[in-house]
C-alpha cells in the first residue's frame, strides 16, 4: 500500500480575523498578506508529505481558496461555529473511509518529513502533537472510522489526552512551532520559513521584528549587551553591536526599547520607540 493515505484537515480563519496576536509585526506588511502567507506554507508543506494523499482546506475566505485551489487542495466550506466545528466538518467531508490528520494553519517552517513521521509514528491509534510549548495542539489524527473528535482551544494538548489521544513524542521542532506571536515567527524564522512567509520577512526592506518592544531586563555597560524582557515573556540576548547600531550612550533597567531583529532571530538593533 503507498504511504500517501491521510487526508489532512486544515481550517483556516478569514484572514482579517486570524492570528490577531501577530497584526503589527512586520510594519509595512498588511496583516492579512502575513495571514495568509502562514496558511499558504503550511499547506504547501502538507502537499509535499509523502503520506498525504490530499488537503481540505475549510474556510470561507476567497483569498484563501484562490491559494488552496492553485496548490491542489480541496475547499469547504466553513461551517462558522469555531475551530472544532470546522475540523469535524472537514473530517465529515473526508469521509468514514479516511484516515483525517487535522492540521493547523500556522506553521510556516513546517517540514514535509516532520509531518510523515509524525503521522507515522501515530499509526492505527488516535494521536496528537502538541506545540512547541506544550499547552497546546499542532495535528490530531485518526485512523479511519476513528472520530477525530477535536478539542482544539486553550490547554488543547492536556483535552486531548484527557479523551484518549496519545501524545506523541518525536523531536518535530518544526512541526511544533506554531505562529501565535511576533516571537514565534522570530523562531520559526531560525528554523527556516516557507517561500511565502520568508518573502515578506525579506521583502521590501522591512527588517524581520522592527516592530517588537520589550523593555531592558539587563544591561551590562562594561560589554555594551544585556537582555531584553519581550511583551509576550519571553528573553531574549542582544550582542554589543546591536547596542551600538542604537546610537544611544546607555540603556536603563526597565526602560521601554524597539527591537530590531535579522530572519535568524538575531537582534540587530536597539532603539527608543520614538526614534525613527
Ligand atoms: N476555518 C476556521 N479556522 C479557524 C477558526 N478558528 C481558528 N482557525 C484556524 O485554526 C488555526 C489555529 O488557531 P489559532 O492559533 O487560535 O489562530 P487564530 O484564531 O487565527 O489566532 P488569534 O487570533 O491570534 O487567536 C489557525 O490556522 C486559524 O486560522 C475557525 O473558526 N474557522
Ligand atoms: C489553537 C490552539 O492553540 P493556539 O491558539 O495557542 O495556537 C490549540 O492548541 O488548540
Amino acid at each position: 500500500m503507498s504511504e500517501a493515505r491521510w487526508t489532512v484537515v486544515m481550517p483556516v480563519k478569514r484572514l482579517g480575523a486570524a492570528k490577531s496576536r501577530l497584526r503589527g509585526a512586520l510594519p509595512g506588511v498588511p496583516h492579512e498578506e502575513l495571514a495568509l502567507a502562514l496558511a499558504a506554507d503550511t499547506l504547501r508543506a502538507a502537499r509535499a508529505c509523502p503520506a498525504v494523499a490530499g488537503v481540505l482546506v475549510v474556510t470561507d475566505d476567497a483569498r484563501v481558496r484562490a491559494a488552496a485551489d492553485a496548490a491542489g487542495a480541496r475547499v469547504v466550506a466553513d461551517p462558522a461555529a469555531g475551530l472544532n466545528a470546522a475540523f469535524r466538518h472537514g473530517a465529515a467531508v473526508a469521509g468514514p473511509r479516511a484516515a483525517v490528520a487535522g492540521l493547523t494553519a500556522d506553521l510556516p517552517a513546517l517540514r514535509p518529513a516532520e509531518l510523515a513521521a509524525a503521522l507515522r509514528a501515530t499509526e492505527g491509534v488516535r494521536g496528537f502533537v502538541a506545540d512547541a510549548p506544550g499547552g497546546g495542539t499542532v495535528l490530531l489524527a485518526a485512523p479511519a472510522g476513528v472520530p477525530l473528535a477535536p478539542q482544539f482551544g486553550p490547554g488543547s494538548a492536556a483535552a486531548h489526552a484527557a479523551s484518549g489521544a496519545l501524545p506523541l513524542a518525536g523531536d518535530w521542532p518544526s512541526l511544533r512551532r506554531d505562529v501565535d506571536t511576533p516571537a514565534d515567527l522570530a523562531t520559526a524564522a531560525g528554523l527556516g520559513l516557507g517561500p511565502r512567509t520568508a518573502a515578506l520577512l525579506a521583502g521590501g526592506g522591512v527588517r524581520y521584528g522592527a516592530g517588537m518592544q520589550g523593555t531592558v531586563a539587563t544591561y551590562d555597560a562594561s560589554t555594551r549587551s544585556g537582555v531584553l524582557l519581550l511583551d509576550d515573556g519571553t528573553e531574549l540576548a542582544f550582542p554589543a553591536r546591536a547596542f551600538d547600531a542604537s546610537g544611544l550612550r546607555l540603556l536603563r533597567l526597565g526602560q521601554r526599547v524597539r527591537i530590531e531583529r535579522d530572519a535568524d532571530g538575531e537582534v540587530v538593533r536597539v532603539t527608543l520607540p520614538t526614534m525613527a
